[in-house]
């Protein structure tokens, strides 16, 4: 099995799998944006000849984000390339918007077929760039990506401190139900969320390796992230 996301996983986001190296330290994978690169499939085979000398590379999480969901990709072949990215052994774990899935395009549910049968985690992901939407709304939103995939994964925007505590509270319900969610609340009012969130059970982190490079607003970088959540999970009590 690929990425299993049993406990908390911390993605160095990227665009350049070359900086790999320089995010062991502080990940556990790779969410290489294929959206953001140039040549991102030839990027994937480059990547799995330096694995094969190298065992200790980290997995990637491979996401081709639509435009319409924040990303830069159009839907021109951008499924089927996300599909192609599960023939590489470094890629173990693929994001597929959960709009995709939802409106039944066959390529959507292609992708998500290919990495079933290589062993390949699925995480199904939906966006608000805008707002936090209404608590129901956001555990119906999660409810409905864990079915489709192995974490349901959202990302909202928070305004104020209320709309944090929302994103938390809801992945606490989640998480207490059974259900492997990701959660995050984007925009600096909810920066924090994503070093809390793995406390009430948020299964995957984003950070980028160069501060600059962000991939969403209110990241922490690399590093920062890695030392806050290890604090808090060290510290904390039990999560029971
Ligand atoms: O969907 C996500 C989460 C994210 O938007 C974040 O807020 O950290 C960052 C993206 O790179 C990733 O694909």
């Amino acid at each position: 099995m690929g990425l299993e996301f049993d406990s908390f996983t911390l993605a160095a986001s990227t665009t350049d799998l070359s900086e790999e190296p320089a995010a062991r330290e502080f990940a556990d994978a790779i969410e290489f944006r294929m959206d953001l690169a140039s040549e991102p499939v030839a990027a994937l085979e480059a990547y799995d000849e330096r694995v094969a000398s190298t065992p200790d590379a980290m997995p990637i999480l491979a996401t081709n984000r639509a435009a319409w969901e924040g990303g830069e990709a159009t839907d021109d072949g951008r499924l089927e390339t996300l599909a192609a990215a599960t023939r590489f052994d470094a890629v173990e774990a693929i994001d597929i918007e959960l709009e995709s899935l939802r409106a039944g395009a066959t390529a959507a549910t292609d992708a998500r077929e290919a990495a079933r049968e290589r062993d390949v985690s699925v995480v199904v992901s939906a966006h608000d760039f805008e707002a936090t939407p209404r608590a129901v709304e956001m555990r119906e939103t999660l409810t409905e990506a864990c079915e489709y995939g192995d974490v349901g994964k959202l990302a909202v925007t928070a305004t104020d401190r209320e709309d944090a505590l929302a994103v938390l509270t809801v992945t606490h319900q989640l998480t207490a139900a059974g259900h492997d969610v990701a959660t995050m609340s984007m925009g600096e009012a909810g920066s924090h969320t994503r070093a809390v969130a793995p406390v009430y059970g948020s299964r995957i982190g984003y950070a980028p390796v160069v501060p600059e490079r962000a991939t969403a607003p209110g990241q922490y970088d690399l590093e920062t992230l890695a030392e806050l959540v290890e604090r808090l999970q060290a510290d904390g009590p039990s999560t029971a």
